[in-house]
């Protein structure tokens, strides 16, 4: 026996997109209820509790400059943020060469400026979208760059950022993301960038306090009266049966009959639900070709940060290391010391095929190539590996192969009938980041409420049964 349920919009995913959409959607006075599959919200933000009794950010951590609808989303519930530690030199391990850095300077340079020639709502539209959407970024790297230590530093840079390597990006998909998020620099800067600020507490209490509130009993989130709904955990959403005018959502132990439905999921995951009708071709298409970067997040924990002493930031970066970018994660008082490492792409998933005790090896070898044999023994070890988070699949965020932007990017933000779609991955900007989550909650809410407005409420043309 299902328990049946009725509200205006349904939120598919409590994320930071599903949330923030369900907020909206019940500011405007209508109800809304956000259907999980996990028995927790937040998604890809997310307090980790260890069985030995620390907690980890195992998911999305940093804010920077430009990342407006975050931040006003964090002064909203009333989570602080403080500068991430960045004092002192940044550890390289690898080959260089005196010209290695200055090499890379103008192809960076040359990747903002054909940025900046993108729409940045349609990708597909820019006037070289075919050319550069024929190419990965390896083979517009390999046109650019023969010195091998800059090609393996610009390779560095990028699988770092998107968790994915050059030779499986379209070159069109990564200015996209460049011009997403401003420039190159944005991407990859601790100061001014990308990676300038925490969250006290961790980011995941941002969609903790979004949930709580949209599910208090007085109903009102402190900016007036809202709908009424709530969250559902626990219930992964497994088939959608829509029309134009509403819906039926399906999910483990639940049926909610509503007029609109907010897809807010990982897009590689958006393709699990059964849709009746089918989705449009190059919908289902787009899902098909999203495909979820690959991460493995390690904290170490010390009793102190002793990389400090040494005049280290613990920033490290290394096209060699099986850990390609460190970042030292202590708390703002310095009363631990904490690293937090990032395995992406090709080491993630050659170190995912590895048993246990030789991964915290190889691991904790990188640690200890970087900072010295103090790095060897940590208090607390723990590696978050989000390709076997089965609700996740990978992550950072999704990115596309060559010739998918242009076919098929058209249908990343197009409603199917009653249906929206949310999710970082639909953000013109910072797309994959949590400030597109956030933005693109808001924007399907918006959508949302104009497509409702001034229709008649009282349910669905779609039968519960
Ligand atoms: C290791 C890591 C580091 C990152 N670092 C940063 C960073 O420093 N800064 C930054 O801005 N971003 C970072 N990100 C990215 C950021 O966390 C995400 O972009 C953002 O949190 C995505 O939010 P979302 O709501 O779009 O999706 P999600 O958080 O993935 O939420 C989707 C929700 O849908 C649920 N779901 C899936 N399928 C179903 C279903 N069938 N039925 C019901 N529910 C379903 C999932 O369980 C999940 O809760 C990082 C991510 C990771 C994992």
């Amino acid at each position: 026996m299902s328990v049946e349920e009725y509200a205006d919009v349904t939120v598919v995913g409590a994320g930071l997109a599903g949330l923030v959409a369900a907020r909206d959607v019940r500011r405007a006075g209508l109800s809304a209820i956000v259907v999980e599959a996990r028995d927790r919200v937040g998604g890809r933000t997310w307090n980790r509790p260890m069985p030995d009794g620390w907690t980890i950010e195992a998911g999305g951590q940093y804010i920077g400059p430009t990342q407006d609808r975050l931040a006003a989303l964090a002064e909203e519930v009333g989570v602080e943020t403080f500068p991430t530690y960045y004092e002192g030199r940044t550890t390289w391990r690898g080959a260089r060469t005196p010209e290695t850095f200055e090499l890379a300077r103008p192809v960076l340079d040359e990747l903002d400026r054909l940025a900046a020639e993108i729409p940045v709502e349609a990708p597909w539209q820019a006037e070289r979208a075919r050319e550069w959407d024929a190419q990965t970024l390896h083979t517009w790297l390999s046109s650019r760059v023969t010195e091998p230590t800059t090609m393996a530093l610009l390779r560095l840079a990028f699988s770092s950022v998107l968790a994915a390597e050059a030779d499986e990006l379209s070159l069109l998909h990564v200015l996209t993301y460049i011009r997403s998020a401003g420039s190159t620099s944005m991407l990859t800067d601790v100061a001014g960038g990308a990676q300038e600020r925490r969250f006290s507490g961790g980011s995941h209490l941002l969609a903790v306090r979004l949930a709580e509130r949209l599910s208090s009993p007085t109903g009102t989130d402190g900016a007036g009266a809202m709908g009424g709904g709530g969250v559902r955990l626990g219930s992964p959403v497994h088939r959608i049966r829509h029309n134009r005018d509403g819906a039926v959502v399906e999910a483990a132990g639940r049926l909610i009959t509503t007029r609109r439905v907010i897809v807010a999921v990982p897009i590689a995951l958006a393709d699990r639900i059964a849709y009746e009708p089918a989705l449009p071709s190059s919908r289902r298409q787009l899902h098909q070709r999203m495909a979820t970067g690959v991460t493995i997040k390690i904290h170490c924990r010390y009793e102190t940060p002793f990389w400090r002493a040494d005049g280290r930031s613990g920033s490290a970066l290394s096209p060699e290391e099986c850990v390609s970018a460190v970042f030292d994660d202590s708390p703002p008082d310095g009363s631990y010391g904490a690293l937090i490492g990032f395995v992406v792409a090709d080491r993630a998933r050659a170190l995912a095929r590895l048993p246990a005790g030789d991964r915290r090896a190889a691991v904790v070898g990188s640690f200890v190539r970087y900072f010295g044999r103090q790095a060897m023994q940590p208090t607390h070890y723990a590696e978050t590996d989000w390709s076997t988070e089965d609700w996740t699949h990978g992550c950072y965020g999704s990115n596309l192969p060559p010739g998918a932007w242009t076919r098929y990017g058209p249908a990343l933000r197009e409603p199917v009938g009653a249906i929206h779609w949310a999710g970082a991955e639909t953000s013109a900007i910072w797309m994959n980041y949590m400030d597109g989550a956030v933005r693109s909650g808001e924007r399907a809410a918006a959508e949302v409420v104009a497509a409702l407005a001034g229709t008649p409420g009282g349910g669905p043309a779609v039968q519960a049964k």
